[in-house]
């Protein structure tokens, strides 16, 4: 059945102005992944640099927020289920929290929803440089097809989050480089342009009248 246009507006990704998101450019230190990586004085990334890179972004009032079902809804998302990252509760934590740190990219959108606790999404720009996206309870992210990108835990060590998925999930990561794969060409050929006009550092837009945060 056809999604009718109430549902589509109440998934509406939030936008510029009433984000609450935190995300920033990552410094270059070894330190500690867990560690927030933030550079001085902090460089925010824009929600709006991060819709050009195909990132979308919600911030939802618990499960039963109505906007949940409707993104379900509007987007496909007919699988569901519960990941906790934790040394307790996940198998082979060590393997896993490895390789959810190796740049990689899916073949399907990555899409999270995190229920307790927090942790960093981290995605690449076209210039090389890394976007750390703070997530924390409430917060929903749906990393697109063909992104490079990588997931850790903070300081806190936990995260319960929920994942979905268009269909039957496909959670293989394929770590980078794999520029020849077509989601990552089908990545690059969406995005790329659409990112030339990005925001560089230190400069102000002036293509945005409001000021961010
Ligand atoms: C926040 S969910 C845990 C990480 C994960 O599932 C992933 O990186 O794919
Ligand atoms: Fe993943
Ligand atoms: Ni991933």
């Amino acid at each position: 059945m056809a999604v009718s246009e109430d549902v589509r507006r109440l998934a509406e990704p939030d936008s510029m102005e009433t984000s609450e998101l935190d995300a920033w450019y990552m410094d270059d230190s070894e330190d500690d992944q867990r560690s927030p990586h933030r550079k001085t004085p902090n460089e925010a990334a824009s929600l709006e640099h991060l819709k050009k890179l195909g990132v979308l972004y919600w911030r939802l009032k618990g499960e039963q927020d109505p906007k949940l079902a409707a993104i379900r809804e509007a987007r496909g998302y007919s699988y569901k289920d519960v990941i906790t990252v934790s040394p307790e509760k996940l198998p082979n934590y060590e393997q896993k929290i490895k390789s959810f740190y190796e740049e990689h990219m899916h073949t399907d959108e990555e899409i999270r929803f995190v229920l307790e606790g927090s942790g960093y999404f981290d995605v690449r720009d076209f210039d090389e440089r890394w976007i750390r996206i703070d997530c924390r309870e409430g917060d929903m992210i749906v990393l697109p097809e063909g992104i490079y990108h990588r997931f850790t835990l903070d300081s806190n060590n936990y995260i319960k989050a929920m994942r979905l998925f268009v269909g039957e999930p496909v959670w293989t990561p394929l770590n980078r480089p794999i520029d020849d794969h077509d989601s990552r060409k089908k990545y690059v050929a969406t995005f790329q342009a659409s990112e030339a006009f990005h925001e560089t550092p230190g400069s102000i837009s002036s293509a945005s009248p409001i000021a961010a945060h």
